[in-house]
């Protein structure tokens, strides 16, 4: 790639040395990001380092202290109400947070962002809506209410809420959690089908390695509000770091086996 390529804009989204506190804990530490348009993006890091923080303020619910964000070269941090509100038609999310309404039988959850963002006619609702459930693999459910549900369905009701105004992008928080290994590889194969059939930009926070392994373009590690690794599958598993190791087996740290070692010895320890 050549100087004036690299200068150009690129990425979908991006970070610009952005950090965030809350009070005297530092989440994000001058975090700087690009994710490239139709790509899929998982971060990876232990609980609590801020990885959905960093998902939020892509979507404008949190603002940085320090730092820029952009979507579509539109700058998200500095936008009114108003300005979000039209931003967030284009950006699909999979929250965990983001759960069906529980008083809305399935076709009114899925139709209700085209009621808010839409001047569609209820014809036009039930087909999109009959659309999207079919691409979830779950058609001809909408009179089911959540509650008759399995947790594996009501996450791909929620999936198939977040793409119904047709986003360029979507960002997953913990998609698999809860799902059992069949179940999460449903939800594996959907969004690499979103990715590619539909061209789809994915960013995925989660824990789940097998998941981050099937369905990730790139890697990123997020440790104590820094990137300590960011690379595509192959970079992050041949990474050196014992960091990124103990990421790629699932081990726990020396830290974490010494308090529970120094745990049981108190309990042996009792009369
Ligand atoms: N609105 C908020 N006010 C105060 N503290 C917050 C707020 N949001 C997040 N935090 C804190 O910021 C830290 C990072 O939170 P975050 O939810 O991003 O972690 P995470 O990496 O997504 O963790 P997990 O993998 O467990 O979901 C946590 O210590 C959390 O308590």
């Amino acid at each position: 790639m050549n100087e004036q390529q690299s200068e150009q804009p690129d990425g979908l989204v991006r970070l610009d040395n952005v950090s965030k506190s809350f009070g005297s804990l530092h989440v994000l530490r001058d975090v700087s990001l690009r994710f490239e348009r139709g790509k899929t993006t998982v971060i990876l890091g232990p609980s609590g380092t801020g990885k959905s923080v960093l998902l939020k303020h892509i979507v404008g619910l949190l603002r940085p202290d320090a730092g820029e964000v952009y979507f579509d070269e539109q700058r998200v941090d500095r936008m009114s109400p108003a300005e979000l509100v039209e931003i967030r038609k284009h950006i699909g999310f999979l929250f965990q947070m983001g759960a069906l309404f529980d008083s809305m039988n399935v076709g009114e959850n899925v139709a209700f962002p085209l009621v808010e963002h839409t001047r569609q006619t209820e014809a036009e609702r039930d087909e999109r809506v009959e659309q999207v459930l079919e691409m979830v693999g779950l058609p001809n459910i909408q009179k089911k209410m959540p509650a008759d549900l399995s947790g594996g369905q009501r996450k791909r009701v929620a999936l198939a809420r977040a793409i119904v105004l047709n986003p360029s992008l979507i960002l997953y928080d913990e998609p698999t959690t809860g799902l059992d290994p069949i179940r999460s590889d449903v939800i594996n194969e959907l969004i690499i089908a979103l990715n590619r059939r539909l061209g789809i930009t994915s960013i995925v926070v989660t824990h789940d390695m097998v998941s981050a392994n099937k369905i990730a373009d790139r890697l990123v590690l997020l440790y104590d509000g820094r990137i300590v690794c960011d690379g595509d599958p192959q970079t992050f598993h041949n990474h050196e770091s014992d960091l990124v190791q103990r990421f790629v087996k699932g081990q726990a740290d020396k830290e974490d086996l010494d308090a529970i070692r120094r745990g049981f010895e108190q309990i042996d320890e009792k009369p």
